[in-house]
């Protein structure tokens, strides 16, 4: 049983990489092998004279395994900003192929791939060529998880994404909604996508610490359900 997906996010800094370690330790929990994968990351930190780049190290922090690093990456670049121009600034650039080839090798090797975005949609890989990440999620053929805010603004975001995602044909698994603090405008903004995107969803509390990742309890189900069926 394996299923490989992406989870894409309406904007940078919606929690891509907290729903991808969330769904890493369900599948773990489940005694599963799986791999986060973050093909493109921008943003070095440096902080107590080390350096080190804050999705995948967030990724080991919380995994129950040991993630073998070379998989979990393909470009990492120092700026903190597009791919495509914090690699122009390495005088470096970004290949579509390179991470497909990744993708599909990671595979072969693991029962869950969870690839990570890079910020929104319309990112720019290769810009000369009007390649984005849109367009490389559609050439791995693997189905999306979008994660998206639960405050004022969602809605739009949210709503663009999906028919960015439909004009592509890419299958969308749900829509996990982040960071929920229970208000009444929260709950009518999930409503109000819900009746648009009408897909399962997942609403993930805004946590006091992240490592109460590691103890909520969420329905899951439904969710996993959709996902091993595409
Ligand atoms: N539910 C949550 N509760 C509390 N903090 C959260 C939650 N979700 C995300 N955060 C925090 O918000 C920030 C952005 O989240 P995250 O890094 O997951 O975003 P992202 O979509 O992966 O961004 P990027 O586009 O850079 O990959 C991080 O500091 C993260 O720890
Ligand atoms: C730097 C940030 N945290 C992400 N890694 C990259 C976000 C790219 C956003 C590009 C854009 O939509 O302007
Ligand atoms: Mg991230």
């Amino acid at each position: 049983m394996a299923q490989h997906f992406w989870i894409v996010g309406t904007d940078t800094d919606v929690g891509k990489t907290l729903v991808t370690v969330y769904f890493m330790r369900c599948f773990q929990m489940k005694g599963k092998n799986v791999i986060p994968y973050k093909p493109v990351q921008t943003g070095i930190i440096t902080e107590n004279n080390k350096s080190y780049y804050g999705d995948t190290t967030f990724y080991q922090s919380l995994s129950e395994a040991n993630l073998i690093e070379r998989h979990l990456n393909s470009y990492s670049f120092k700026e903190s900003a597009s791919p495509h121009y914090a690699a122009m600034l390495e005088d470096s650039e970004i290949k579509g192929e390179v991470i497909l080839e990744h993708i599909k090798k990671l595979k072969t090797m693991y029962d869950f791939l969870i690839c990570e975005g890079a910020g929104g949609l319309y990112v720019p890989l290769e810009e000369q060529r009007d390649y984005y990440f849109l367009h490389l999620i559609k050439q791995s053929q693997l189905p999306v998880v979008l994660v998206t805010r639960t405050k004022v603004g969602t809605i739009n975001h949210t709503l663009l994404s999906l028919e960015a995602l439909k004009m592509q044909d890419i299958p969308i698994v749900g829509i996990v909604f982040n960071g929920f603090e229970g208000t009444n405008l929260e709950m009518n903004n999930i409503a109000t996508i819900q009746n648009f995107a009408n897909l399962p969803y997942l609403i993930i509390p805004k946590l006091k610490n992240l490592s109460d990742l590691k103890d909520i309890q969420i329905e899951t189900d439904k969710f996993f359900e959709r996902l091993m069926s595409l």
